[in-house]
């Protein structure tokens, strides 16, 4: 059976207009070739100095930014064969994402927040508030649902954006340094939940941290330097 994913031979350079010469452009090597097997269910943490590609990694995998050369498969499947309309229904449909800083509504409650994806997706309005509920509950915030996010502190900012991420029940968790703004206490509180959120739902998960310590305790762990992935 083919893995869940698989990356072959990936590859990302941008074209940067060189500004020192009249339209000169000059190629960043970001990624410079990346060959990587994930299983579903898995927990991967990746590392790496700043600048060494672990946003760009994290975007092609889900699909918002596309590679230079090399393949991305899902289950056998090449996600960038398609058109824009299919990569676009393959990231609805499978991917969820958390970022470092959790870009919430400000005027919307985290029930609100939580169910805005399932709303974009017309899931019914009673549906897409159950389902927003739920992960509310199960990332420990079924007593603050009717706060704004003003009236949440950062650790459950980020909590209701991990709620949101798992609205529509992806596949696929990326999370770009989720923990970045928090302290170590609430980030490592954090980090427990994505593990045991993994365990629960067994959703397959790759989770960006600068933090080693973090990053160590969770069961797989890669490092990329120098645009090549290195296994801890
Ligand atoms: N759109 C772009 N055009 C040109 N260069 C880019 C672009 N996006 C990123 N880069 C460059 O690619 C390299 C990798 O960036 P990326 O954000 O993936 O690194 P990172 O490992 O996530 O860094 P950090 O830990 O600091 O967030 C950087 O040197 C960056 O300057």
């Amino acid at each position: 059976m083919a893995p869940f994913i698989r990356v072959e031979g990936l590859e990302k350079t941008y074209l940067m207009e060189d500004r020192a010469g009249a339209h000169a452009v000059r190629a960043v090597d970001v990624l410079r070739g990346i060959d990587l097997e994930i299983a579903a269910g898995e927990l991967t943490a990746l590392t790496g100095p700043s600048g060494a590609g672990k946003s760009t990694f994290l975007h092609i995998l889900g699909t918002l930014d596309v590679p230079t050369r090399g393949r991305v498969l899902f289950e056998g499947r090449d996600v960038f064969a398609g058109d824009e309309a299919e990569l676009a229904t393959f990231r609805n449909e499978t991917v969820g994402f958390v970022f470092q800083s959790h870009h919430l509504l400000p005027e919307f409650t985290a029930a609100e927040n939580a169910m805005m994806p399932a709303l974009i997706r017309r899931t019914p309005r009673g549906e897409a508030r159950r389902r927003a509920l739920r992960m509310l509950e199960l990332v420990g915030l079924a007593e603050r649902v009717d706060h704004k996010p003003g009236e949440l502190s950062g650790g459950e900012q980020q909590r209701v954006a991990l709620a949101r991420a798992l609205c529509l029940e992806p596949r696929l968790l990326l999370a770009d340094e989720p923990t970045g703004n928090l302290d170590p206490v609430t980030a490592e509180g954090i980090h427990s939940l994505l593990r045991d959120l993994n365990r629960q739902l067994g959703i397959t998960m790759v989770v960006v941290t600068h933090n080693e310590a973090l990053a160590s305790a969770l069961p797989r762990r890669l490092r990329l330097e120098s645009g090549r992935l290195v296994s801890l």
